[in-house]
């Protein structure tokens, strides 16, 4: 490393842990997001982010550092953890936490991947699936004036862009969190599908709703119309409208809803593509909160023991950054649809009876020719176009000569760390363009510009 590039990692670890030192909280963990090795640098005397944190009592902080799998053991220069601090410093709701946590993390060997919450993998909602068979606490809750029902047309969620909905929030869209009011007649209809999501996690319950609900719980469900409902539904909001997409309009929400039209989208597709039973042809009913479609022939198959075709499918497909084996360019491709420049990670179905692992090397091979050696996991994100579970990988190409298949791939390419680097903050001397933030193909990249060069 030159002397320019060290100073240069020197500066971000120094501004690193001056604001774990204040407690800012939105720094820190845009920091982390580029580079998770910060999580344990340490700067003079040895103290890391943590040890700050601690030392200053930012609760949340400590918090925050903790669930990104950072190490609470390590010692300062005066011999001393995190742990040590808090309780120097009469912090001792930090000193309990540094004590409680970890217990299980510990006991996990460490892989050096440490969990990516991505776009779509937020669980906002509990999703309480012991309540799916209770019908009658089902109907109680959609009968209740504090429950809310997303609205879809067509799989288009129901959004509004008016201003009163927009505090505190960088999105431009939102989610209509309808009434009971608004769509009482659309949960009159026997043809309409409704899927009981879950309910608020009890700290993003309002405090007067909580006190409204005889459980206390929020329930959320959501419904699906094929015809515009618009004429017969009472929405008083002006600003609102089903949002057509999916691509990219649904990644214009922000991370809380983005997981929740991941659930509702992916089952309320499941529902408009799965009208049949797919064993014998016959008419289905819904069940169990629209989690199930149960057979209504009698003697047909699926009724017999557990039939996967009766509950929502999961489709996972493998996302991989294919590295070069001089550690310092990766394979990227372009799909004839994307937009001019635009490249993103290979990507395939995995197919039955096979490992994740060999799909990315026979997809990997499939779309540019190139063989792949070890395959490594880093992260996955949920993909409700209409159900998909993106695993994203790492691997290493053991050979680089590139033949496409023209029929699923326009071109690939080896780019350079500096060229996706460029792409990735958007230089005006980046060559390519790459998908938004929201996509994990973006995050794969960005992980491994923060690796070592020789994985
Ligand atoms: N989140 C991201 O960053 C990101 C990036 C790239 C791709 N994706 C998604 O990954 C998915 C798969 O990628 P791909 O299209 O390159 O896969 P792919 O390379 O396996 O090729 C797709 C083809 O595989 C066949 N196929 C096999 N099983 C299928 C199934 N279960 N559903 C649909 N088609 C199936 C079809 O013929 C289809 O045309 C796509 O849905 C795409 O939207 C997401
Ligand atoms: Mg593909
Ligand atoms: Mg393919
Ligand atoms: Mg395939
Ligand atoms: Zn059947």
């Amino acid at each position: 490393m030159t002397s320019v590039q060290m100073s240069a990692t020197d500066e971000m670890v120094e501004g690193f842990l001056d604001h774990a030192s204040r407690g800012d909280l939105v720094r820190v963990s845009d920091m982390i997001c580029y580079s998770s090795k910060l999580l344990n640098e340490s700067g003079k005397q040895g103290w890391t982010a943590l040890m700050l944190a601690a030392r200053n009592g930012h609760f949340d902080l400590v918090k925050a550092l903790l669930s990104k799998g950072c190490n609470k053991d390590l010692k300062n220069k005066s011999g001393q953890t995190a742990h040590d601090i808090a309780k120097f410093w009469g912090h001792k709701h930090i000193a309990d936490l540094l004590v409680g946590d970890g217990k299980i993390r510990d006991i996990l060997p460490s892989t050096g991947v440490t969990e990516h919450e991505n776009y779509f993998s937020r669980e906002y909602l509990s999703r309480m699936s012991d309540k799916r068979t209770d019908s009658g606490w089902l109907s109680a809750k959609q009968s209740s004036p504090e429950t809310v029902f997303l609205l879809f047309h067509n799989l288009d969620p129901l959004v509004t862009s008016g201003p009163e909905h927009m505090n505190n929030s960088q999105a431009k869209l939102k989610l209509c969190r309808l009434k009971r009011d608004s769509v009482g007649v659309l949960l009159k209809k026997s043809d309409i599908v409704v899927v009981f999501l879950g309910v608020e996690k009890q700290e993003c319950s309002s405090l007067s709703s909580v006190s409204k609900e005889e459980d206390g719980l929020i329930a959320w469900f959501a419904l699906n119309v094929e015809e515009n409902p618009s004429e017969i539904l009472k929405i008083e909001d002006s600003h609102s409208f089903f949002l057509q997409g999916p691509m990219p309009t649904l990644l214009m929400l922000n991370e809380d809803e983005g997981g929740i039209i991941a659930q509702a989208r992916s089952v309320l597709a499941w529902h408009s593509r799965y009208s049949f039973c797919p064993t014998c042809g016959g008419k289905t009913k819904v069940a169990e909160g629209g989690y199930k479609r149960t057979c209504l022939t009698e003697g047909c198959k699926s009724l017999l023991g557990i039939h996967s075709t009766c509950y929502p499918r999961v489709d996972p497909v493998v996302i991989m950054l294919v590295i070069h084996p001089d550690g310092n360019q990766c394979l990227l491709g372009r799909k004839k649809t994307f937009p001019p420049g635009m490249f993103s990670c290979l990507a395939g179905f995995i197919e039955p009876g096979e490992t994740i692992e060999n799909a990315v090397r026979r997809e990997v091979m499939e779309e540019s020719g190139v063989t792949v050696g070890p395959v490594r996991y880093v992260s996955c994100q949920p993909w409700p176009m209409p159900s998909s579970l993106m695993i994203g990988c790492i691997s290493v190409a053991v050979s680089t000569d590139i033949k496409v298949d023209k029929d699923e791939i326009e071109e690939a390419r080896w780019f350079t760390r500096q060229q996706v680097i460029d792409a990735i903050v958007k230089s005006s001397k980046a060559v390519l363009t790459m998908p938004p933030r929201q996509a994990i193909a973006h995050y794969l990249v960005k992980h491994w510009t923060c690796l070592n060069s020789n994985l």
